[in-house]
């Protein structure tokens, strides 16, 4: 189903079950540099939860912190209701938290089947002479790449020949394949095409429609919001917005992102510099409005719920 807004359907009323994943007034410091901090946020079975932020915002500590690389050092961090902190990606991986990051980790001569059990191959016979099941091997990738709905000519073909938006989306199929409950992608659509992300974007409500909770990072407002049932924009490694689809509207995410107001701050630096006529310089609004809109949607009537400053300064 396609919303008003254009939007890859949310299906049913969002489904609020337990968070699967949770984060309360988490952060992290590196040393002095203090990356995260005061940051709310819950990932749920079946939704899609954006994490937007300009460059050095902290997102990528975020998804470090939830994926098992790096602990956090305030707050808490909690799985099926349960505080943990992880010391390795694999922990993580035991409570069904899968991240797939923008290289992908393939090996691009090897063949799909081959790179969709890449680390984890299934063998027959007896110990010791176990083959590899190719058979079931390239079986199994079939079929768990058509129940994600990704229907590709030849299994044999090496994955380096796929397009990026079609490696994305063996990674996802691999992913919920191998137990994932809650799905990281990391950008999945940064270097992609508008055809391509429009491929990844479908594969992302394919694996929330799985009872996925899908923690989706990215710069780009208007693809989060095809897909997102809550959006958190970090600014300065704090939440500068956390709000339901309801509650916001895409014109007021991208406002978020694009920080209107230090757009104006640097309309009127530039009016500083000699032969910068600022008059001539576009409203923030208007920089800030989708440049593009196929799915040009509607502004919502409710207004978005900023999250409160914290009350611990700057980084
Ligand atoms: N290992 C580290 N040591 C010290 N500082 C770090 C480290 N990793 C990140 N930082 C700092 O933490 C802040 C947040 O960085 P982070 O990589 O999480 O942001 P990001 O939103 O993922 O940015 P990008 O989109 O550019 O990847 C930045 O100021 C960065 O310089």
């Amino acid at each position: 189903m396609t919303t008003a807004h254009g939007a890859l359907l949310p299906d049913t009323a969002p489904r609020q079950q337990g968070a699967l994943v949770e984060l309360r007034r988490a952060g992290k410091s590196y040393g002095n540099v203090r990356a995260l901090y005061g940051v709310d946020l819950a990932v749920h079975p079946g939704r899609v939860t954006c994490v937007l932020g300009d460059n050095g915002a902290g997102k990528s500590t975020l998804i470090k912190i939830v994926s098992g690389l790096h602990q956090h050092t305030e707050g808490e961090f909690l799985v099926d209701g349960e505080p943990v902190r992880f010391s390795t990606p694999r922990e993580a991986l035991d409570k069904g938290i899968a991240a797939v990051y923008q290289d992908l980790a393939t090996v691009p001569l090897m063949p799909v089947w081959r790179n969709f059990f890449l680390g984890s191959e299934l063998t027959k016979g007896p110990w010791p002479v176990r083959r590899l099941d190719i058979a079931r091997m390239k079986r199994t990738a079939d079929e768990e790449l058509r129940a994600m709905g990704i229907v590709l000519d030849d299994l044999e073909q090496p994955i380096g020949t796929l397009s990026g938006g079609q490696r994305q989306c063996v990674a996802i199929a691999r992913a919920v394949h191998f137990g994932a409950r809650v799905l990281i992608l990391d950008e999945p659509t940064a270097a992609l095409g508008v055809k391509q992300s429009g491929v990844v974007l479908k594969y992302i409500a394919a694996a929330r429609d799985r009872g996925l909770g899908v923690i989706f990072i990215t710069h780009n407002p208007h693809h989060a919001y095809m897909v997102g049932d809550h959006f958190s924009v970090l600014r300065l490694g704090t939440l500068e917005l956390s709000a339901d689809r309801s509650e916001v509207s895409p014109e007021e995410l991208t406002n978020h992102m694009a920080g209107g107001t230090e757009l104006a701050a640097l309309k009127h630096e530039l009016a500083q510099v000699r032969g910068v006529d600022v008059e001539e310089l576009p409203e923030a609004e208007d920089l800030t409005a989708p440049a593009t809109a196929p799915d040009a949607p509607a502004a919502s009537p409710t207004p978005p719920t900023a999250a409160p400053a914290s009350p611990e300064g700057t980084p």
